[in-house]
């Protein structure tokens, strides 16, 4: 077996430095391309990639770090693990991904604690587990053509396996994984890197078991390249000492997250992810150089602490950052230059000092009148019927108002003209949702580029990128801010669409804004201070905005919080922490509003068992949450929140517009479980991502399923 390479990534960002993947592959939905002019788009962007790596000095290149759409989603087709009732689509891949006009897709959700999104594997007793190595294979031959040798990447058994919540699936996926290596060794590849990434949260003794009997098993392959197990997004703890008892040749530890590990290694390769792949500055080379140092083990890589995949490309690509701020950055490839400068460095230097930040004071969280005396006073305000119906915030982001935002930026088009583009799209908005018949209307967003950047853009401490893209789902991309100050709000933000939609109207406009931690996850911050005080100072600032909102007449106030999760760490000691002090930070936000002003909160995911107690302390007078995409599971979750509800009846995730018999269905369902005053009915989530079409034929439909309920309970109340 040929050593290790020196110098290694665990993965690299795959969407394009101009997002070419992206237009690829939405020409490619929409009909406008082939599917060979899209596999052709793959192969560029493949190639620049390996190029890039190789220019940069990279001596080990990983393949298949590309994807369609989502590596999880590739490791599902890899291992076979296809729902029958996809395979006859045309293009099953896509149609797990996004659904079809007959097919809901599969579910989605949070990749760890990061921005990305993964689609479920949905393993059930008919899934029959069959190896098609064709992708990986292909991306080695691939790579070999244009004179480069790589380590295939593939996410290894017990991360897909836990993520699919069928470890006991394990022998069956061995049995595909035996081959896959198999295939490999036959085509010539030296090392593999499986992914497991699950094995830095807590993990039973039983899912230990599993690793150590996974990697026996794959270890003792008779047939195989050298096994590279890859820990990242944290410490591996207890995990490490079972991998270090099998026969794996190279582990990959986080040590940018994760402590050095206090075991010797000797005689394996450690894979040391000393340069972080999950924020945007320069690594201080003591720091590096000294985590090198300390790391027994028989053989010293040099790596990143996770794949690329989480930050932009390049620095270079963003010449209107002031000068002072950008020589502290570091993007993908300045990345893979530190790395490959720490792997030239002779290792030298005592480990450092582990530093101890001072606790702050703790922060008594305010709170607004007791519920009931809130709900009493709303009502009166607000005077809304059974079951009302709103959504989440945002309209469809048409074309033609990106187009304008663009020509700002050009100047090519002045600051009013855009403004009034705005207004008259906000109009448009107002007059679509008075003509389908919700009952709370928003002003649609059409303002904002981003929920959390167009925040960043108006507040001091952040800077925007220009190219900053950074994968979020599919073809779906955020360029998260950059929080590299102290934070505070020069003006208010909001406060002229809400107060101008809500001039339009008789029915409330809810005003709109995007929450602390979700500010603060979706941007890259600052290391220097805890993550505690810098969401405080946001807070802060929202606080203000709150309070100008009401001023100006809004009665009804939305905080998005849907990155309260994600936040969350993924270590159960370290977690009721940071669940106290998130909630402090939003009811900071948001306590500055009298008891009449009704606050709303959204979040817009289901697996959300393990901060239901933090959701609850938000203390939100009503809380909208995904649930039509998870068919309603987080109904019996979320019953005994003593407020409103809206349990979303319409998952904007897909193209599909839902019938008004299903929204009715979904309706029923949550009224089974919650008592009907505290009914909202809504959408998942935002609808931006939607064309007015759909938009416009699944409110209609909406609307249409709450005023047949209404008119059921009032026809039953008699
Ligand atoms: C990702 S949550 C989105 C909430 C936001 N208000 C919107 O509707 O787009
Ligand atoms: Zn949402």
């Amino acid at each position: 077996m040929s050593p290790f390479p020196t110098s290694t990534v665990l993965g690299y960002p795959r969407i394009g430095p101009r997002r070419e993947l992206k237009r690829a592959l939405e020409s490619y939905w929409d009909g406008r391309s082939t599917r060979d002019e899209l596999d052709r788009a793959g192969a560029d962007l493949r190639a620049r990639t390996w190029r890039k790596l190789a220019e940069l000095g990279l001596e080990g290149l990983p393949s298949n770090t590309f994807s369609m759409y989502d590596q999880v989603l590739d490791t599902a087709v890899l291992l076979g693990a296809v729902p029958a009732r996809y395979r006859d689509t045309d293009d099953p891949y896509f149609a797990m991904a996004r659904g079809t006009g007959e097919l809901a897709p599969l579910r989605m959700t949070k990749w760890f604690d990061t921005n990305y999104h993964y689609i479920v594997p949905e393993i059930g007793p008919d899934t029959v587990f069959k190896l098609d190595a064709a992708t990986p294979l292909s991306e080695v031959r691939e790579a070999r053509a244009l004179g480069y040798e790589t380590r295939p990447v593939i996410v290894g058994p017990v991360t897909f396996l836990l993520l699919a919540s069928a470890l006991d699936r394990l022998d069956e996926v061995l049995g595909c994984y035996e081959e896959l290596l198999a295939a490999l060794a036959a085509e010539g590849v030296g090392w593999v890197q499986l992914d497991e990434p699950a094995l830095v949260a807590d993990r039973t003794p039983e899912e230990l078991a599993a690793v150590r009997s996974a990697y026996e098993r794959l270890g003792s392959a008779e047939a195989r390249p050298g096994l590279f197990v890859a820990t990242y997004f944290g410490d591996a703890g207890e995990a490490l000492p079972v991998l270090a008892g099998t026969p794996v040749e190279a582990i990959g530890v986080d040590l940018v997250r994760g402590g050095v590990p206090e075991i010797d290694l000797e005689g394996r390769t450690v894979v040391a992810g000393v340069v972080s792949g999950r924020d945007v500055w320069r690594t201080p080379p003591e720091r590096a150089l000294g985590a090198l140092a300390a790391v027994r083990a028989g053989r010293v890589a040099v790596s990143t602490s996770c794949s690329l995949l989480h930050v932009p490309y390049d620095v270079e690509a963003e010449p209107g950052l002031d000068p002072r701020l950008k020589e502290r950055l570091a993007f993908a490839d300045q990345k893979v230059a530190e790395v490959v400068a720490l792997s030239r460095s002779p290792f030298h230097g005592p480990a450092p000092a582990g530093t101890s930040v001072a606790r702050p004071a703790p922060v008594t969280a305010e709170g607004r009148g007791p519920y009931a005396e809130r709900a009493a006073a709303q009502a009166g305000h607000l005077r809304l019927p059974p079951l009302p119906t709103t959504t989440i915030g945002s309209f469809p982001q048409t074309g033609e108002l990106r187009a304008a935002r663009a020509a700002v930026a050009a100047g090519s088009l002045s600051q009013e003209d855009y403004e009034r583009r705005v207004e008259a799209e906000i109009e448009r908005v107002v007059r679509v949702q008075e003509r389908l018949g919700l009952d709370v209307l928003v002003h649609g967003e059409p303002e904002r580029n981003d929920m959390v950047q167009y925040f960043a853009e108006h507040l001091d401490g952040f800077a925007v990128t220009a190219n900053g893209w950074v994968q979020s789902y599919g073809s779906r991309c955020t360029r998260p801010p950059i929080l590299y100050g102290d934070v505070s709000r020069p003006s208010p933000i909001t406060v002229r669409w809400a107060a101008y939609a809500q001039s339009l109207t008789d029915k409330p406009v809810k005003g709109m804004l995007t929450g602390p931690v979700t500010i603060v996850a979706w941007s890259f911050v600052r290391d220097d201070l805890p993550l505690r005080d810098v969401v405080f100072q946001v807070a802060d600032a929202v606080r203000e905005e709150v309070r100008d909102l009401e001023a100006a007449g809004m009665k009804i106030i939305q905080v998005d919080e849907p990155a309260l999760r994600e936040l969350l760490p993924l270590r159960r000691d370290a977690q009721a922490d940071y669940l106290e002090w998130a909630v402090a930070a939003y009811r900071r936000a948001t306590s500055g509003a009298s008891d009449r002003t009704q606050i709303h909160t959204h979040l817009c995911y289901s697996d959300a068992d393990q901060i239901l107690a933090a959701i609850d302390g938000l203390d939100a007078d009503v809380t909208t949450i995904e649930s039509a995409r998870s068919g309603g599971r987080i109904l019996g979750a979320v019953e005994s929140f003593g407020r409103g509800l809206g349990p979303g009846v319409y998952d904007i995730h897909s193209p599909r517009v839902p019938s008004a018999e299903e929204v009715a269905e979904l309706l029923r369902g949550t009224l089974a479980v919650l008592p009907a005053e505290r009914v909202w009915v809504n959408p998942d989530c935002g609808l931006k991502t939607r064309t007015y079409e759909q938009v416009e034929a699944s409110l209609a439909n909406v609307v249409t399923a709450a005023r047949e309920l209404r008119h059921r309970m009032n026809v039953s109340a008699d």
